[in-house]
């Protein structure tokens, strides 16, 4: 595909074309400079659009949507059952997960349309769906002390067979320090990570972790 772009548009200063693994792209240190240079009264910032293949789209997710500081906004082809469970922030469900936490952490996600499976060649069994995820600048981020250690413990809530959390946060509190916790932020002792919202995580790790 990049030899028929090149071959088509090549000749235009507007068309930059890079053929690399995405997973493996330095992405800002090639952007922000261009970024930069184009930005002389208000910052400038890139968009994504992609149709990757499906098995790779949530390392893509996971690997731009934290970058607020050069992207506004990342438009995707996704399997249409990705997509719907993406864009759907309600607890719960069965597919309520730690990647929902995430993106909803990072932007602020929308289903667009349905692509049905015979749009394309050879038709595929799934049906595709175009997905948007407006992202949100660093200021705008729930405030957590360290990404890392609040994405850990969100990891440790959806872990165990019956998730309460009292029992899944045990490495890091004793019970009845997650049990006060969770009451001093308006939930019942008994909760799992399915009755918690982003905002309610946020509050919970700021509770277990403030000393
Ligand atoms: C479904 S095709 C889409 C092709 C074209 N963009 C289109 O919409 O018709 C997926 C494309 O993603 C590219 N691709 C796959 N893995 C990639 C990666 N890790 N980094 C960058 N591109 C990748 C493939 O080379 C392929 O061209």
């Amino acid at each position: 595909m990049a030899t028929l772009v090149n071959d088509r548009f090549g000749s235009t200063e507007q068309l930059k074309i890079i053929e690399e693994d995405i997973t493996k792209f330095n992405v800002r240190s090639h952007f922000l400079p261009f970024l930069e240079e184009k930005s002389r009264h208000s910052k400038k910032y890139a968009k994504v659009v992609s149709n990757l293949p499906f098995n790779v789209s949530t390392d893509v997710v996971k690997l731009l949507l934290p970058m607020g500081d050069v992207f506004s906004v990342m438009v995707l082809l996704l399997q249409d059952e990705t997509a719907l469970r993406l864009a759907d922030a309600s607890i719960q469900t069965p597919e309520y997960r730690p990647i929902n936490v995430f993106v909803n952490f990072y932007s602020e996600p929308e289903y667009k349309l349905k692509v049905e499976r015979t749009n394309f060649f050879p038709q595929p069994k799934v049906d595709g769906a175009v997905i948007s995820f407006k992202l949100k600048n660093a200021g705008d981020y729930p405030p957590v002390g360290s990404h890392k250690s609040f994405f850990s413990m969100v990891n440790s809530a959806f872990n165990g067979k019956r998730k309460m959390l009292r029992k899944s946060l045990q490495h890091l509190c004793s019970s009845s320090e997650i049990e006060a916790a969770l009451t001093s932020i308006g939930l019942l002792v008994t909760a799992r990570p399915s009755d918690l919202v982003l905002d309610d995580f946020v509050r919970l790790h700021n509770h277990l972790t403030k000393t």
